[in-house]
This record gives structure tokens, C-alpha cells and sequence, in this order.
């Protein structure tokens, strides 16, 4: 309920149209009450006294209520759905904008399906749910009220009537709607689980199919859909249940209203139409009790929705900005890591352990060691993807943190591990490193990154466009990208996390060169499993289970460091003479 309240704030801009809406109800209400009594009077006085002309003027007053019933209820319609609309919308770009600032490790948190559900499902949920009360919250207990007043003024021989069906159908719909509220909690959850499967799957399409899995990727997937599917059956059958034996009490009010109603009839204290109008009143009542109950019940499934909504919409942000911001003249790349300590987890075991090492402006790194060790992520603490746990990284001696977060991110290229490129022209992904880049930059960075040939090949060259994930390049095109991508921003500190590990050996060479000639006062860190693609390095990380095993150049590694011998003696199949 509370976190239903926290986003009240985004109604605010739609208040006119929330205000609206309501208002055209109360017409439309007003017209559906004034019916049974005017039907009552065509009855009782109209026809029981032949009276043609009082039964066409009531007649045409009946169409006349129903006429403006119906432009309230369209009104009512139109604005309720305005602002319900624009009200999901906004949240939509909250969610997504929050989403935008969340660091590694929030977005690990919550994981790519649940968000998906979020902003999808939970948005819908609130946004039907807000509709609803605002088209028919009004209506049902206005209904319900209105008919129980008129019942209580034109029928009060049958009130005892509605004394005893309405506690029983109150209670029906306060059991049904705590009942499916919890159900609806647990659909939700089942909704995560196949969102994200569906996203694994696409994916990893390819995968599945080289391993010809299709039959365990259907299977696997038929137990989440299962799962959503029973779910969703014991929540709707929950909600279906409760209208057959609402009926059933109405009914058996119906009988006992004609039952009582006859009594009086016979007894000369009643009138035909009232027994008729009552009847009709029973079931607007019902009606309005109904819709209450739709309401509740979809304002009970929105709590969950909006509790989700909340928890992303609330999570802190473990990567902030500086307090105050060390105010930088131009970077020169200097970078240096001191006693760093990280873990995923809170309370995890270390990942990286008392890392400390200092690159100089200009410098190549090359980083090395077996997989798992923790290269990327010691990589991923400089543009502070996360933040280590103790120990400092300082560029140009001031720690990542004070740097403002854009100023230190622009510093930086990253080509990570995984290629990723976005759909749309390669123009654009290019441009996604530096915005403003002329086609000039563009085909510099090309070139520096060995793509130039194939984009030339290309028949729209540079407008050439991706599919989603650029399943239309090759591994390696998809690297060269990448890589440009990262290129055109001139960055100061360079970082290649096994970028040309899908790329020949001859276009390694031209990038190495390029990267010497073009970027020479930049800080390039290379890691790579490779030892060629680091010999030449200034300096060799060479990093064992988290820790900084040894570091040098390649001649003083394999001098001073068993694991770099190891490495370079597998990969090259030469055995190594060490004085060590
Ligand atoms: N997002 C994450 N959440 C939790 N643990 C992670 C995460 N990313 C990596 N790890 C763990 O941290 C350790 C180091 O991973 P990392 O990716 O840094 O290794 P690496 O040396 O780059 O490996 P490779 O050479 O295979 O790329 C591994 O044990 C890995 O399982």
C-alpha cells in the first residue's frame, strides 16, 4: 500500500484528467440509479392508469437519462485513460533513467528479466490499476450506495432483505480479493523466471543450436511456462469463483424480495413496481459490490507491482558521484592501483587481493594470468564499474572516486571481453564512442582498428546496418568495432580486455602499430591469454587467483616469475633457462 502511495507523485501532472474522469462517473452513475425509479412510475402510475402520454413523456426521459449516462461514461472513459496512460509512461522513463545511473552490481542485483517484468508487467499492472479507480471505484460504491438510499425510501418493506445479502456478499469479496492478492504475488515472480528465460534463450540461439539442445531449452523452458501457467490459473479461478456465488446470494435475494414482496402486494401495502425496481436495485447493487471487488482486487495485485516498481525506483546507487569534485586540469593517463581489495559480494571472498601497481602516462600494460584470476575485473574498478572494497586507484594521483563520473568515463576507452554493439548503422555505433565524430575520425579509428576493410567491402559502408546484437558480423568484425568504437575517443587510458582474441595475427599487428603511432601518450592496458599480444608491453601483470603474482617486463618475467615462464613456455613451446 505504501509503495502504492510513493507513486501518487507521478498522477500529479495528469490531476485534471484524474479530477475529470471521476466527475463524468458521477453523471453516468447518477443516470443508471434515476432508471428503475422512472420504470417503477411508468409501471405503477402510467400503466396502471392507462395513462398513454405519461408513459411516452417517462419513456423519453428514459432515453434522455441513458443519452447523458452515456456521454459521462465515454468522458469518464477518454480521461481516466489519459491519465492512467501517461501516468505508466512516466514511470516507464523513471524506471529506465534509474536503470541508466544503476552501477554493475545493482544491475547484477536485480538481473535482466526481473527488470524486463518490471517495466513491462508491474507497470501495466499499476497503470490498469489506477485506471480502474478512477472509471470505476467511483461507480461501484456510488452504485452501491445510491441503490441501498433509493431501496431505504421506495422500498422499505424490503430492506431486511438487503440487511442480510449484503454483509454475505461483502464478505465473500473481502476473503476472494486478500486470497488472490497473495496469489497474484507469486504469478508475478513466476512472470520473472520466464522473462528470463525467453532472454537467455534469444541470446544464446546460437549456442542451443550448434549444441543441437533445442529439446532440453524447450523442456526447461515448458517448466517455467508451467509454473506461470498454474499460477495464473489459481489466481483467475480465485477471482472466477467469486461471481458464480455472488449470483447465487443475489438470487436468493431475488426470491425472498418477490417472496416478501407478494405478501405485501396482497396485503395492498405494496405496488408491483416497486417489487420490480427493488429487484432491479438488488442487482445494481451486486453490480456495484463487483466492480468494487475488480478494483480491489486489481489495487491488491498492484501493491506487489508497485513494491517491485519501488525497489528499483529506491535502490541506492553504490556508485555516486563526488561530494565534491576534484577539480582536474588535463589528464595525462598516470594510473595506479594501492593495496586494492574487491569482492563481488558483501562479505564474498576477495576477487582481486592487495593489488598494487602504477602504470605511467603512456604506457602499455599487458595483463596476464589463468582464467578466472580477476584480469576484468581489476580492469572494470577503473572506470568504476564497481568500487573496490578497500585500496585506492588513483589517475594522475587522484583517486576514481573524486573525479566527476563522466569526466572519468570520457578519460577512458573500454572494449570489453564480449563485443557489443548496438542495432542500428555501424555509423552510429561509431558514434556512440565520440558523438560528434566527422566521418575523417571515423575511418582513422576504422583503420587503427584493422576494420577498414571490411566496412569498405560493405555496399553502404559506414551506413551499413546492424541486426540486434550484430548477428550480421563476424566475431571478429564485431571486435574490430568495438574497438574502434573506443578508439575515436582519443581516450587517455586505454583498456582491451582480450579484444583481439577473434582477430588474425596480421591485423593484431596493425593495431599494435596504430596503437603505438596514433596513441602513443595514451595508457593502453591489454589483457590477453595471449603472450604474444604482450611481449612488447611496458609492464606484465602477471595475476594468480586474485593477487599480483609478479610484474615486469617480458625479459625480467621470465626471469623472475614461474607462472609467466609456465605460460610462455606452453604457448611457445621453448624452455626457459632461469638464474632464479
Ligand atoms: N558479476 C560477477 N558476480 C560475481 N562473481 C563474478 C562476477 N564476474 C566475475 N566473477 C568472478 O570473479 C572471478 C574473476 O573473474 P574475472 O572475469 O575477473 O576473471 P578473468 O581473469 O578476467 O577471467 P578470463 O580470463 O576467463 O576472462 C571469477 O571467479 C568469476 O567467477
Amino acid at each position: 500500500m505504501k509503495s502504492l502511495w510513493k507513486l501518487f507523485p507521478c498522477v500529479k501532472p495528469y490531476t485534471l484528467f484524474a479530477i475529470l474522469a471521476p466527475l463524468l462517473m458521477c453523471v453516468e452513475v447518477a443516470m443508471d440509479l434515476l432508471q428503475p425509479t422512472i420504470m417503477q412510475h411508468i409501471i405503477d402510475v402510467g400503466i396502471a392508469n392507462n395513462d398513454n402520454a405519461y408513459v411516452i413523456k417517462l419513456g423519453l426521459l428514459m432515453l434522455l437519462s441513458a443519452f447523458i449516462g452515456l456521454i459521462g461514461g465515454a468522458g469518464c472513459t477518454i480521461y481516466s485513460t489519459k491519465a492512467a496512460v501517461n501516468f505508466a509512461a512516466d514511470i516507464r522513463r523513471d524506471i529506465f533513467k534509474k536503470t541508466e545511473q544503476f552501477s554493475s552490481k545493482n544491475t547484477d542485483t536485480f538481473g535482466a528479466g526481473k527488470l524486463i517484468t518490471i517495466v513491462t508487467n508491474d507497470v501495466t499492472a499499476v497503470q490498469q490499476a489506477l485506471m480502474m479507480t478512477l472509471r470505476v471505484f467511483v461507480r461501484g460504491p456510488l452504485l452501491f450506495i445510491g441503490s441501498v438510499a433509493i431501496v431505504w425510501f421506495t422500498a422499505r418493506e424490503l430492506f431486511p432483505v438487503l440487511l442480510v445479502a449484503i454483509p454475505i456478499l461483502m464478505v465473500c469479496i473481502y476473503y476472494f480479493s486478500a486470497k488472490s492478492g497473495k496469489l497474484f504475488a507469486k504469478v508475478q515472480k513466476a512472470m520473472d523466471q520466464v522473462n528470463t528465460k525467453l532472454q537467455e534463450t534469444f541470446a544464446g540461439i546460437r549456442v542451443i543450436k550448434a549444441f543441437d539442445r533445442q529439446d532440453y531449452e524447450i523442456k526447461t523452458f515448458r517448466k517455467v511456462n508451467d509454473l506461470l501457467t498454474k499460477r495464473n490459473m489459481s489466481a483467475e479461478q480465485v477471482i472466477l469463483t467469486l461471481m458464480p456465488i455472488m449470483l447465487f446470494v443475489v438470487n436468493l435475494g431475488v426470491v425472498a424480495g418477490m417472496w416478501m414482496g407478494a405478501i405485501k402486494v396482497n396485503e395492498g401495502t405494496l405496488q408491483v413496481g416497486v417489487i420490480l425496481a427493488f429487484i432491479n436495485y438488488l442487482n445494481i447493487i451486486m453490480n456495484g459490490l463487483m466492480t468494487s471487488s475488480h478494483v480491489l482486487m486489481q489495487i491488491t495485485r498492484s501493491f506487489t507491482s508497485a513494491n517491485r516498481i519501488g525497489q528499483v525506483l529506491e535502490t541506492e546507487i553504490d556508485i555516486q558521484e563526488p561530494e565534491i569534485p576534484a577539480s582536474l586540469p588535463q589528464v595525462k593517463g598516470e594510473v595506479e592501483f594501492k593495496d586494492v581489495y574487491f569482492s563481488y559480494s558483501k562479505n564474498g571472498e576477495y576477487v582481486l587481493k592487495n593489488i598494487s601497481f602504477r602504470a605511467k602516462a603512456g604506457e602499455t600494460i599487458g595483463i596476464i594470468g589463468s582464467t578466472g584470476s580477476g584480469k576484468t575485473t581489476l580492469v572494470k574498478l577503473i572506470p568504476r564499474l564497481y568500487d573496490p572494497d578497500s585500496g585506492s586507484i588513483l589517475i594522475d594521483g587522484v583517486n576514481v572516486k573524486d573525479y566527476p563520473l563522466e569526466r572519468l568515463r570520457e578519460t577512458i576507452g573500454f572494449v570489453p571481453q564480449k563485443a557489443t554493439l548496438f542495432s542500428g548503422a555501424i555509423e552510429e555505433n561509431l558514434r556512440y564512442g565520440k558523438e560528434e565524430a566527422s566521418l575523417l575520425e571515423m575511418e582513422e579509428a576504422a583503420k587503427s582498428a584493422a576494420a577498414m576493410e571490411f566496412i569498405d567491402k560493405l555496399e553502404d559502408k559506414y551506413d551499413h546496418e546492424l541486426m540486434q546484437g550484430a548477428t550480421n558480423l563476424s566475431g571478429g568484425q564485431k571486435q574490430r568495432l568495438s574497438m574502434a568504437r573506443a578508439f575515436i575517443r582519443q581516450p587517455k587510458v586505454l583498456i582491451l580486455d582480450d579484444s583481439t582474441s577473434a582477430i588474425d595475427a596480421l591485423s593484431e599487428s596493425i593495431v599494435q602499430q596504430a596503437l603505438k603511432q596514433n596513441h602513443a601518450d595514451t595508457s593502453v592496458f591489454i589483457i590477453s591469454a595471449k603472450v604474444s599480444s604482450i611481449i612488447d608491453a611496458d609492464q606484465i601483470l602477471v595475476i594468480e587467483d586474485g593477487m599480483l603474482e609478479a610484474s615486469g617486463t617480458h625479459t625480467e618475467l621470465l626471469e623472475n616469475s614461474s607462472v609467466y615462464r609456465g605460460i610462455y613456455e606452453t604457448q611457445t613451446g621453448k624452455e626457459v633457462y632461469s638464474y632464479e
